[in-house]
């Protein structure tokens, strides 16, 4: 990487170009790989909530623990040096977001919907995985499934950025185990600023969780 540092714009263009690729590649995964990920990650998806719910006496849990520890230890046998990037369904989404990725375990995973002119939607059902309160979804991951909405609102919107400020307001507490609703629609934007808006809604329509975030596109 220290050529990166030539004072020849062209030529560190050039090196920048490759070092993406390098990147790009090392981080693409094949087809068959995503596909059959997507399936373990739902798999460790139930293994989780299975881990959290299980009343099985401690011999049995510590006997799955030790399987466990050896199927880690099998994927280990060839480690990426960071997650997989990349698109499957064409709308951008990173294959393993902690929000959205479909092979990313501890997502949901929250399936967005980037809407035209500025707005996302998702529809979504949380488990006791999530459990904040007793019976009711933590806040810090409402924060989250808001601010990747929020995200993807201003993506869509053609003004992408980095959150800057997120608001939040929990107007109710948020039930899991129901089907829950969220939308986000851009409010304004002013140079590299964009704000916007996005809420929760229970099944009976009601909002849980109101959020306005700032994006700010990075200077370089
Ligand atoms: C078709 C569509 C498909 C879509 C397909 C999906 C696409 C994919 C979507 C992914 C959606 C992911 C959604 C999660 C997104 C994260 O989780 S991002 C991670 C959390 N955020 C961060 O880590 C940000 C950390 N902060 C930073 O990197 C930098 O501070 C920032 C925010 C980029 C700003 O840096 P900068 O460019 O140097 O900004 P700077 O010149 O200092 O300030 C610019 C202006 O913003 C203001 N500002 C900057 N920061 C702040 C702040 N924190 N508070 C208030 N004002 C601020 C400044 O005051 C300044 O204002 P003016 O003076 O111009 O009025």
């Amino acid at each position: 990487m220290s050529e990166a540092g030539t004072a020849d714009p062209t030529r560190r263009n050039r090196i920048h170009e490759v070092w993406d690729r390098r990147i790009l590649a090392e981080r693409t995964l094949a087809d068959d790989q995503v596909a059959a990920l997507a399936d373990l990650a739902g798999r460790v998806r139930a293994l989780t909530d299975a881990v959290v719910h299980t009343r099985v006496p401690a011999d049995e849990i510590a006997a799955v623990s030790a399987e466990v520890a050896a199927l880690t230890d099998r994927l280990s046998a060839v480690r990426g040096e960071a997650p997989p990037i990349g698109s499957h369904d064409g709308t951008g989404r990173a294959l393993a977001s902690p929000v959205s990725g479909p092979l990313n375990p501890i997502a949901p995973p929250v399936d967005i919907e980037p809407l035209p002119g500025g707005g996302a939607r998702a529809a979504f059902t949380l488990g006791g995985v999530y459990e904040g309160p007793p019976t009711f979804v933590h806040g810090g991951v409402s924060a989250m499934i808001l601010d990747q909405l929020l995200g993807v609102a201003a993506a869509a919107n053609g003004t992408p950025g980095m959150t800057a400020t997120l608001d939040l307001r929990y107007r109710r507490p948020t039930p899991y185990g129901v089907r829950l609703t969220a939308e986000a629609r851009v409010a304004r934007v002013e140079g590299r600023k964009t704000w916007v808006d996005a809420s929760i809604a229970a099944p009976d329509g009601r909002t849980t969780v109101e959020a306005t975030a700032m994006f700010v596109m990075p200077a370089r």
